[in-house]
């Protein structure tokens, strides 16, 4: 492997991260894009890191969907709201560190908050116990005490924009402008009726989803009342613990003028916390918050992250022109480094469910199981043996199956365990071969599922050379097999081009 640079720092990544997907940017400003966080109705967010610092801390990067408004105030009020958001208390609350609102498609970027969104956390566990639930309240309230001291509302307090850390819950992405009619979409369990009716942002708006989302996890369903029945009537409130009903139901009254202020909703939920714990907890104050927290908030363990090495450079882009794709490392030829690898690695590991990561076949194809001078020409990659990752020519040797490896699918090995039963064939296999513009490349593990499956039994996609280059500066090798422009020339020293790359794997079940 080659020695790191100064500018290659390691990064700690979710293993769910998904790829880039074509047509995404390889940078936004100073940050370096690594994989898809996900995408929602006003934005794409990615996992990114700061090519300015060396800390390698993970960002969250969310990149506005194209803009259908383009007078110049509404960029003028995006601005002055995430102006008014970045000067929030981050403690609890998760605040744009930075921000271009006149990018053709504005940006603004966040720490990466490991955690799981309260939604799928109910899901998977079922509700919150009475303890938890009551820090959860909490926590949320103190972000809107925070919010609301500053005269600012959330506006999209929702279940899944509630993130539970393993210190404790996290509230990111605040309702930005225009985002109206998305809320009356997607949102309505969590929004308040006003909200619906396309009001503004407040702060009796955000005490009605404050109190949605206790609800929701108190009973792991919303207060969705039926036909003419307010969300405060009682059946909703089945589930919420006794202490906290009164200021739920209030919280949720249909006017906003009858709704508790977040004062009153911090003070009842801390007396619900005494009541139930008989503890002489400090009174209402940023410290009885701490206090509750660290008492109740147990068992919410973050996923872990994986290090990934990704290296910073100088150097043209992925989507520049392309000429020969062997040139230089680049910040952006790194951009698919995290995404590319994540995704071939969750596949690898049955984290990632579609067609790039087809479920194991009991046996490799027979194309997989071929290579020796008969069959096709199989080669493994490996960016261990490579002088630069990033660079060509492309170190290969050329493989065979062991007759040795067991019958294990490709699907479930990590790359390099799956790497490990193919074996050089002969003494001195090693090559090296040019990637260019013009190599058709089929992956299947490592490429992002999309139009354009190729139905060739292997489950394969169609991608450009530079995308296999940036998987493979990702650090995992690739068996596959390969064709070359022309023969082999005598001393078999010089690079020869390859034509066609496709990844070995296994034949998806019929
Ligand atoms: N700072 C962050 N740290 C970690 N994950 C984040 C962060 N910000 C967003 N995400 C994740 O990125 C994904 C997409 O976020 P986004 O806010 O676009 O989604 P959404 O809440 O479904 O959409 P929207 O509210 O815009 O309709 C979500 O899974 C969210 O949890």
């Amino acid at each position: 492997m080659s020695r790191p640079s100064e500018r290659e720092i390691t990064v700690l990544v979710p293993p769910h991260l998904d790829p880039l997907a074509p047509g995404d940017p390889d940078s936004v400003g100073p940050y370096v894009l690594i994989g898809r966080l996900g995408a929602g109705g006003t934005g794409t967010v990615f996992a990114a890191i700061d090519a300015n610092e060396a800390s390698g801390d993970l960002m969250a990067v969310k990149v506005l969907h194209p803009w259908s408004a383009e007078e110049p105030e509404d960029r003028a009020r995006l601005r002055a709201r995430l102006a008014a958001l970045a000067d929030v208390d981050g403690r609890t609350y998760v605040p744009p560190v930075a921000f271009d609102v006149q990018a053709r498609q504005p940006w603004l970027v966040m720490p990466y908050v490991a955690g799981l969104p309260l939604d799928g956390f109910v899901d998977d566990h079922g509700p919150l116990g009475r303890g938890r639930l009551i820090a959860l309240a909490a926590a949320v309230g103190e972000v809107l005490s925070a919010l609301h001291s500053k005269q600012v509302a959330h506006g999209d307090l929702t279940p899944d924009n509630v993130l539970l850390s393993g210190r404790g819950p996290r509230v990111l992405d605040c309702a930005l402008p225009g985002e109206g009619e998305l809320l009356r979409r997607n949102a309505a369990p969590w929004t308040a009726p006003e909200r619906l009716e396309g009001g503004e942002p407040s702060s009796p708006a955000d005490i009605f989803s404050w109190a949605a989302i206790a609800v929701f996890a108190a009973t792991g369903r919303p207060p969705v009342a039926e036909e003419g029945a307010p969300a405060s009537a009682s059946p909703w409130l089945e589930g919420v613990p006794a202490e906290m009903r009164p200021i739920v139901r209030r919280a949720l009254s249909e006017d906003p003028r009858d709704r508790p202020t977040v004062r009153e909703v911090l003070g009842s939920t801390i007396a619900a916390w005494e009541a139930i714990s008989g503890s002489d907890a400090a009174p209402v104050q940023g410290t009885a918050v701490t206090q509750v927290l660290s008492r109740e908030w147990r068992g919410v363990v973050e996923p872990d992250r994986l290090p990934r090495l990704v290296r910073l450079g100088t150097g043209r882009g992925r989507t520049a022109g392309r000429g020969l794709l062997i040139a230089g490392g680049s910040v952006v030829a790194l951009a698919l480094i995290g995404g590319g690898g994540l995704a071939a690695y969750a596949a690898a590991n049955g984290l990632l469910p579609g067609p790039a990561a087809p479920t194991a076949s009991p046996s490799p194809s027979p194309s997989a199981s071929a290579g020796g001078p008969e069959g096709p020409t199989i080669v493994r990659f490996d960016p261990a043996e490579q002088e630069n990752p990033a660079d060509g020519p492309w170190v290969y040797t050329q493989v065979e199956r062991r007759p040795s490896a067991p019958a294990t699918p490709a699907a479930t090995l990590a790359p390099d365990a799956w790497s490990e039963q193919w074996q050089p064939v002969g003494e001195d296999a090693e090559r090296k071969a040019l990637i260019t513009e013009e190599t058709e490349v089929l992956c299947a593990r490592f490429c992002v599922p999309g139009p354009g499956y190729v139905e060739d039994d292997r489950g394969t996609f169609p991608m450009e050379g530079q995308d296999f280059i940036d998987y493979l500066a990702w650090g995992q090798p690739v068996i596959a097999e390969v064709e070359f422009a022309g023969p082999e020339d005598e001393g078999g020293d010089r690079p020869r081009e390859l034509t066609r790359i496709v990844e070995v794997y296994p034949t998806p079940p019929d």
